[in-house]
């Protein structure tokens, strides 16, 4: 079963009222990486390549097509028996951009990260609403204890 975005919002933070859906909340932009250097997956561990923050103007980014790292503005903490999935805003997917996410485990707290595919040239201003975050009742074994824990928190 999926929470509601109420439970959901309990678990982001800064959240506004606006960001709160009725099967999620919204997440905001808070960054955009470009990939500079190549990465590794390798069968004893991973590397992550070099990428840098892509400029703003007025506090918009300017993307052109291609392929870009979105760093989300809010920390989440997924709670014990729950699994978080992300999917894009409607009206980012409806201007030719997807969020491309990858599973999100009960015990994870951080502000991660999205992979951003461009397809058409697109504005996004930073603190703009791209992404609805959803929690789901899951079983598991253990906790989130991986490399990404605490990641961007203060
Ligand atoms: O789109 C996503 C999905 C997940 N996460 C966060 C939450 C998740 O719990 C954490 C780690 O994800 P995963 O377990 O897939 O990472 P990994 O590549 O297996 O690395 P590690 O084993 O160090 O955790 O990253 C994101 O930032 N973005």
């Amino acid at each position: 079963m999926y929470e509601s975005g109420a439970f959901v919002a309990e678990h982001v933070e800064p959240v506004t009222k606006a960001q709160v859906q009725p099967n999620g909340v919204d997440l905001t932009v808070e960054a955009v990486l470009e990939q500079r250097q190549p990465g590794r997956i390798g069968t004893d561990g991973k590397t992550i390549g070099d990428r840098q923050p892509v400029a703003t103007e007025a506090e918009t980014f300017t993307l052109s097509p291609g392929g870009y790292i979105l760093q989300y503005a809010e920390t989440i903490s997924i709670p014990e028996d729950h699994v978080g999935f992300l999917y894009p805003r409607s009206s980012l997917m409806r201007n030719s951009c997807m969020l491309n996410t990858a599973v999100w485990d009960a015990g994870y707290t951080g502000k991660g990260e999205g992979l951003l595919q461009v397809h058409h040239e697109v504005e996004l201003e930073r603190g703009a609403r791209v992404a609805q975050l959803v929690l789901a009742d899951a079983e598991h074994a253990d906790t989130y204890e991986g490399s990404y824990q605490g990641e961007r928190v203060e």
